[in-house]
């Protein structure tokens, strides 16, 4: 992957593999904060280590936790909080709403600053969040990145009202350190529904795994004072990053198995199985992983609703682009503050290849019509990488721009693919 264009490679049979897949960017980033806050050492086994992942351990580091490399786990050593320090979140949306809580725990002043991208990102909520909970923050007046945490050693904590509409990390990240302010948290959500709401489970399983005391109803979560305990967080592997390859069966006609697929987990790519069964794949969840079949005669396009699943948008769309039949993905207004506008992205990228992709309100319309090759931009955004693979697969001549941005989540995007496609 180090050409500028990376030419996505064609699917001249249908694929028949089994696709390991590293771990979960938003449970490895969950689990590096609880550790970070714990009072006891903490093994996270199976990390996911990208561009998030690592910009997240070193951020904590920069506070004085200590993260050391072990067999391909990571040992997690809490330390004592401290600035003076400068983060930096890059595009990652779990560190810049997860790690400004985390700061304001700190003795000193946290500089924290991302790629120009992470710039426009909500972030306005959050930082009015924290102030109420009684944090110092100087973002002067922008809502937004850069800004400096001046960190007083602790935090009063109690209860605030937010609109996290926007993202659910803007929630998440008030919780998961939560435990660690003098009087817990208490978050209420007022505005249009919260996206993500696996996300938000993911968060309150993964406290209650780490001792903390979580109660949540609709649009409330209270999370108590109390410490966070040591021991091995395991982390599964990443279901969203499964979306392009259990994809690429539907595309070809043929067979994938993702091994290891949890039985029972909070991940949001766990919602593929319906999705793709929906489309006309055939799914069996059983001891071997998740198996996905595609038809030879094809596939159908998807009427959904992903408001809470909508990291997995960028893969279905271009399966849509693809498919036999009209799709309407909807529920996804907030896509357009991730990576970069998605739906804005992803309309003018498959529309480029001769594709009928339109912009609703909330989410995207696309109607299938044949395409042709040409250059596919990605905007910084890894899934824009694996929405243009998928579309390689049937479309000679995509030339993928800046394919190294796919690191963000998986390093490793185009030699899975090539394993995937090398016949067995
Ligand atoms: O908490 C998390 O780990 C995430 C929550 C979601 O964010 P939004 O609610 O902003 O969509 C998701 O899209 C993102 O990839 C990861
Ligand atoms: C929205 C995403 O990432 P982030 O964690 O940066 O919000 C994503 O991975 O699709």
């Amino acid at each position: 992957m180090s050409s500028q264009h990376w030419p996505a490679p064609v699917a001249h049979a249908p694929v028949d593999a089994t696709v390991p897949l590293p771990g979960s960017k938003s449970m490895t980033n969950r689990a590096l904060i609880l550790a970070a806050l714990a009072e006891e050492p903490v093994r996270v086994t199976r990390p996911l280590r990208s561009r998030d992942t690592e910009l997240m351990a070193g951020a904590l580091r920069a506070l004085g936790t200590g993260i050391e490399e072990d067999a391909g786990d990571w040992r997690v050593r809490p330390g004592e909080l401290r600035g003076p320090a400068r983060v930096d979140v890059g595009l990652a949306g779990t560190v810049m709403r997860f790690l400004p809580p985390v700061a304001a725990l700190a003795s000193g002043e946290v500089a924290i600053d991302g790629d120009p991208r992470a710039r426009e990102r909500p972030m306005g909520p959050i930082i009015a969040a924290l102030r109420a909970l009684g944090a110092d923050i100087d973002d002067g007046g922008r809502g937004a990145l850069p800004f400096a945490v001046r960190g007083a050693g602790t935090v009063p904590g109690g209860s605030v009202v937010i609109d996290a509409s926007g993202s659910s990390q803007l929630v998440s990240g008030l919780l998961l350190a939560a435990p660690r302010f003098e009087k817990g948290v208490e978050v209420r959500h007022e505005g249009p529904p919260v996206p993500s709401a696996p996300h938000l489970a993911m968060t309150v399983r993964m406290l209650r795994e780490a001792g903390a005391t979580v109660e949540t109803d609709e649009n409330t979560w209270h999370v108590a004072p109390g410490p966070l305990r040591g021991g091995e967080r395991a982390i599964e592997p990443d279901l969203s990053n499964a979306a392009q390859f259990l994809g690429a069966a539907l595309v070809t006609g043929g067979r994938v198995t993702v091994p290891g697929w949890p039985s029972d987990t909070t991940q949001p790519g766990d919602a593929l199985r319906g999705l793709l069964a929906a489309m006309g794949a055939g799914v069996d969840l059983g001891p071997d992983g998740l198996t996905v079949r595609g038809d030879a005669g094809g596939f159908a396009g998807l009427e959904a609703d992903l408001h809470e699943v909508g990291e997995l948008t960028p893969v279905l769309a271009a399966l849509a682009a693809l498919a036999g039949s009209p799709s309407r993905l909807t529920g996804i207004a907030h896509l357009r503050g991730h990576e970069t506008d998605r739906l804005a992205a992803l309309v003018a990228e498959i529309n480029g290849l001769g594709g009928d992709a339109r912009e609703l309100a909330d989410g995207l319309e696309i109607r299938p019509r044949p395409l042709h090759g040409g250059v596919f931009h990605t905007y910084d955004d890894h899934r824009m990488v694996m929405a243009a693979a998928v579309l390689g697969l049937a479309v000679p001549g995509v030339e993928v721009e800046n394919p190294a941005t796919v690191g963000k989540t998986l390093p490793g995007f185009a030699d899975l693919w090539a394993s995937m496609l090398a016949p067995a």
